[in-house]
């Protein structure tokens, strides 16, 4: 008998994605402050890979802690750029201005995610995308940002890959799924050789 399975994430995407693949996460963002873990973690050098399996671990952990019969799904996402992390847009202009960082650059997106059950990490894995970005003018820029700032506010690569956000990538290597948020399939195929999923 498949174990429930919580997912301790806001990100809708993720949902959708493991609904998509015909799982039924109860989802149950864990609250965490990332702001602070994130800047201890730097202070202590962790590499950005390090920094989102941090941020995994500890949201499914605290999730797993309450839900000690369900196998807990934690996950986070970093964008790199030459060393230094971005985090999601607190405003237009602050995506417009994290574009022209990105801009005619390649940037690598980072997605964590960690297994719990009872307290225990089961299982972890970090997915690596990377994208390269054409040389975009400022006046492209403000209005990709104009146009989409509702649904980009949420992403921390300032774009959706799947909507206008596939117009800024002249080049893009690695997993559909790690862009959108999550390592999918090597995710899906552990479920299935613990026989949570059918096989
Ligand atoms: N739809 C879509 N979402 C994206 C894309 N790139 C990044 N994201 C989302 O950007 C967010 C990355 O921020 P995180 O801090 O990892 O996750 P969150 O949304 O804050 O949710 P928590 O797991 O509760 O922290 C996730 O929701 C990703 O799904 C994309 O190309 N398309």
């Amino acid at each position: 008998m498949p174990l429930p399975l919580l997912l301790a994430s806001a990100s809708e995407t993720r949902a959708a994605m493991l609904r998509a693949a015909g799982l039924a996460p109860q989802v149950l963002p864990a609250r965490i402050d990332e702001e602070a873990i994130r800047a201890a973690l730097e202070a202590e050098g962790a590499s950005p890979r390090d920094l989102a399996d941090a941020l995994a671990e500890m949201k499914a952990r605290k999730l797993s802690d309450k839900h000690p019969g369900a196998l807990v799904l934690g996950a986070d996402q970093v964008l790199e750029l030459k060393g230094e992390v971005f985090s999601k847009p607190e405003t237009p202009d602050a995506a417009r201005a994290q574009l022209r960082a990105l801009s005619g650059k390649t940037h690598r997106l980072l997605s964590a995610a960690v297994v719990y059950r009872a307290s225990r990490p089961e299982w972890r894995h970090v997915g690596e995308a990377r994208l390269t970005m054409h040389d975009l003018s400022d006046g492209f820029i403000d209005g990709y940002v104009t146009r989409n700032w509702d649904s980009i506010r949420h992403c921390v690569g300032c774009y959706q890959i799947e909507k206008e956000g596939v117009c800024l990538m002249s080049r893009v290597e690695g997993d559909h799924f790690t862009i959108l948020g999550l390592p999918l399939i090597p995710l899906l195929s552990w479920l299935r050789l613990r026989g949570e999923i059918p096989a």
